[in-house]
């Protein structure tokens, strides 16, 4: 197949090559809608994440998979979360590889974090599920956990429920705390459906930094909740997300960062050069159509491969999106867009545009 736009992925090997997924929000109920009229189809997101385990595990070079976050939606009765999140562990179990997962605000309206971390096998500090790993020498993934500091998750008289609560009330007004109405511009970021890396998280992310920066080794920071506003709506950002890219930006080493949360994805390259990546949510997509990739990675590129269905002849479309800066490229075959305008350039790829 030829790449519509002319940019074509690079010829080399990948060093190696990783699944990335989000937001499959899964429950057993009715298809329904988001706040703002988004269609949600909560029992066709586990057939999503169920071709994404085929693809990974067909493709044979994957070494890891990355989940990030929201799991099963928070519509699911509660009286079935444990079942949900553990079926929908089971199919991730399927993968032929480990499978490295971050909780989202959804995780933690179903399960305490006490029973989630165990069964998702997430790595933890005092139930604060932040960790790093290195699938070669040359590469190091740092997981943060975007509710270290949150009004959902903790118990309430938790020091980092307190915590939250006290800046929520500072910074938004409304009764209903999850509503950003009246905030202005990044203000809107204060919604209880969000949180924060708390100061020992931050410490640990600047001590990971700076031993990456020694041993030479590129980094990926992954969290939930996006950390860049050029990548995400202002309702989907990371209470101090400016506090982790100051620490992010004291170092050369962080290449690329990935979140999930806003629904319909983004790209930015921040003031530094650092990718943003925000994945597209496996809940809204219609039944036929998917939203998971992989990510091959190069010593100086990044690769994002994403593929769509098409109803019907279930043919696979991938269609190439590319854009780079400095050292790194990430090129994404996409897209998940819902619109009738996109679903003709997908039909008519010569159309397409570059982000
Ligand atoms: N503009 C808005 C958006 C939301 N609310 C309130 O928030 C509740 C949850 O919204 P929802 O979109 O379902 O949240 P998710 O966690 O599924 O998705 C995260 C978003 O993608 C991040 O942008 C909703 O029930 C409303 O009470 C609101 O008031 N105003």
């Amino acid at each position: 197949m030829g790449y519509p736009n002319g940019v074509a992925p690079q010829g080399n090997q990948p060093l190696f090559s990783f699944g990335v997924i989000t937001d499959v929000q899964y429950a057993d109920i009715p298809d329904g809608r988001s706040f703002i009229g988004v269609p949600r189809y909560y029992r066709n997101s586990i057939l999503v994440l169920q071709r994404a385990v085929q693809k990974w595990n067909n493709h044979q070079n994957i070494s890891f998979s990355l989940n990030l976050g929201d799991i099963v939606d928070g519509y699911c009765p509660k009286d079935q979360s444990l079942n949900a999140v553990r079926k929908v562990a089971k199919e991730f179990e399927n993968f032929n590889g480990p499978v490295y997962h971050m909780i989202g605000n959804h995780c933690l309206y179903n399960l305490p974090r006490s029973k989630l971390l165990p069964l998702l096998s997430i790595p933890s500090v005092d139930t604060c599920a932040y960790y790093d790993f290195s699938p070669i020498p040359e590469y190091r993934f740092v997981v943060l956990d975007g509710y270290d500091i949150s009004a959902v998750g903790w118990p309430h008289d938790h020091p980092h429920t307190i915590e939250a609560l006290k800046l929520l009330d500072e910074k938004n007004p409304n009764v209903e705390k999850n509503s950003p109405n009246g905030l202005v511009d990044l203000e809107r970021r204060f919604l209880k459906f969000n949180g924060a890396v708390g100061k020992e998280q931050l410490k640990w992310l600047d001590n990971i930094l700076q031993d990456a920066t020694k041993s030479n080794q590129k980094v990926v920071v992954c969290c939930h909740i996006p950390l860049d506003p050029g990548a995400t709506s202002k309702e989907a950002l990371l209470w101090n997300y400016d506090e982790v890219m100051d620490v992010i930006h004291r170092y050369d080493c962080v290449k690329a960062c990935l979140g999930g949360h806003d629904h319909q994805g983004g790209h930015s390259v921040d003031s530094h050069g650092v990718h943003h990546r925000v994945l597209e949510a496996a809940l809204e997509c219609p039944p036929g159509t998917d939203a998971f990739g992989y990510i091959d990675v190069f010593e100086d590129s990044l690769e994002l491969l994403e593929f769509v269905f098409l109803n019907g002849n279930g043919e696979l479309l991938e269609l190439v999106n590319g854009y780079s800066s400095g050292s790194i490229t990430i090129m994404s075959y996409l897209t998940v867009d819902l619109s009738a305008s996109v679903r003709n350039q997908l039909l008519n790829p010569d159309s397409y545009q570059q982000y």
